[in-house]
């Protein structure tokens, strides 16, 4: 297998949101779970994209598992390696976009790496080095309250320079605007100061064409999926992509099986999305303290709730809650340890309800995704139709379950009625 595009993503919503945009802009793409084993049969694609669990682990060991993915993906012919990060710059001041950064562009030999995590798609635009989310600065937008990662910054020079060791420079959008060529130059000028990466300024996808034009022959980028389609474009556009049979119809033919959603997002689209499936379905709301205090009991009842259900219909079942909930517990039990005791909890929920017979399953949240694909032993996704901007539908390829249909939504995306509609989706 030889491909042109490599990509590195920080958590699984994320590298799924990347393999959707990459297939719809013309790239057949393959989602691996980590490095995949030698013996997992791969299709012959135009990308992958290695998913990572490495946005709220300590810098060291995120740079250690980014650094082997790189390596996994040159070998295989990836000239331009893409790290994915999150569209609203997701990351503490100990945060990983820095040091991963720096070290893919130590490892292509120096240089100054473009960074943006525009999405116009999705509501997400950066001016002037500042990130706006559905046109709120980020730090007054409902990231100021995301559980793990509260972002409280929109200055996105500033947060990164946080993080990095180098200078951190901006490529501003009247040079986006005025071509590839301007953004080379610019480029060029930065690493002459000695900058080592700057943020790309980006509102609409012709700005990010541009960028994934000047980027053509770098050899890593940092960015979100806007950066993707970019990329992907300029890919096709040069000529450099050979045409292949779509097979996204392929990836959603019927597994049968039951049908849930496990969600341990506290997002606010997410608990919108909840309320509204709420009206339709048996939604059971798990009790977080519970699930740091007595979670054996909490996950059997859970199951016993689950099974009387899910034999005549697809069931949701939430650790959801608002960000006053959050805090509160976290005030009480730490931020990091209730996060990773509901993260384990939900994945437990989700691996039994597998076991029980669901062959259908969308997670909610990307931590709770990592967790969850991590615990039934996923190793890779084939890339389906898309849902909702950044969330397809994935089928599994090489799990012990069998073939299973699956979505990863990252917290903020989908409209109102996503669950309804990827179950639609998803026979
Ligand atoms: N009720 C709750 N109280 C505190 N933390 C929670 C609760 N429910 C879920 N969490 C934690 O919040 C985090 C949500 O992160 P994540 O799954 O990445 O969602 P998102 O995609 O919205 O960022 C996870 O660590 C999850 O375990
Ligand atoms: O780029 C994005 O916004 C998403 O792909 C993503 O990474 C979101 O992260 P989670 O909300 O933690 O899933």
């Amino acid at each position: 297998m030889s491909i042109l595009l490599g990509s590195i993503a920080d958590d699984y919503t994320g590298a799924s949101d990347l393999a959707n945009t990459l297939t719809k802009n013309g790239l057949s793409t393959v989602q691996t779970v980590g490095i995949p084993d030698p013996s997992l049969p791969l299709p012959d694609v135009d990308a992958v994209v290695v998913s990572l669990k490495i946005r709220s682990v300590v810098a060291d060991e995120a740079v250690v598992a980014a650094s082997r993915a790189e390596q996994w993906l040159r070998d295989r012919g990836a000239a331009h390696v893409l790290y994915k990060i999150c569209s609203t710059f997701d990351s503490t001041d100990a945060g990983n976009i820095g040091p991963v950064t720096e070290a893919l562009r130590d490892a292509a030999g120096g240089g100054v790496v473009l960074v943006t995590p525009a999405f116009p798609e999705t509501g997400r635009t950066v001016y002037l080095g500042h990130l706006f989310v559905n046109g709120q600065p980020l730090d007054e937008s409902p990231l100021k309250d995301h559980p793990l990662n509260p972002m409280r910054d929109a200055n996105l020079m500033r947060v990164l320079a946080r993080q990095s060791r180098g200078p951190i420079g901006l490529i501003d959008l009247a040079t986006v605007a005025t071509g590839p060529a301007a953004v080379r130059a610019r480029i060029e000028a930065l690493r002459a100061e000695g900058a080592t990466a700057a943020i790309a300024d980006a509102i609409f996808e012709r700005d990010l064409e541009i960028l994934g034009e000047a980027l053509l022959d770098a050899p890593v980028s940092t960015g979100a999926s806007g950066l993707g389609l970019g990329l992907a474009r300029a890919l096709v556009g040069s000529g450099r992509v050979p045409s292949r049979v779509d097979t996204t119809a392929d990836a959603v033919r019927p597994v049968g099986g039951h049908a849930a959603v496990v969600a341990g997002s506290c997002s606010s689209a997410t608990l919108r999305q909840l309320a509204i499936a709420e009206q339709a379905m048996p939604v059971l709301r798990l009790d977080p303290e519970r699930l740091l205090t007595a979670a054996p009991d909490e996950i059997s009842a859970a199951l016993s709730w689950a099974g009387e259900r899910m034999e005549t219909g697809p069931i949701i079942i939430a650790a959801s809650t608002t960000p006053d909930a959050v805090s509160d517990l976290q005030s009480r039990y730490g931020r990091e340890i209730s996060g990773r005791a509901i993260e384990a909890a939900t994945a437990t929920i989700a691996a039994e309800l597998v076991a029980r017979g669901v062959r259908r399953l969308i997670v909610a949240g990307g931590e709770t995704s990592g967790a969850t694909v991590d615990r039934l032993g996923i190793p890779a996704f084939l890339i389906g139709p898309e849902i909702a901007p950044g969330v397809p539908v994935l089928r599994t390829i090489g799990n012990s379950q069998g073939e299973m249909l699956m979505a990863l939504k990252s917290g903020n995306f989908g409209g109102d009625d996503f669950f309804a509609t990827a179950l639609a989706m998803m026979r």
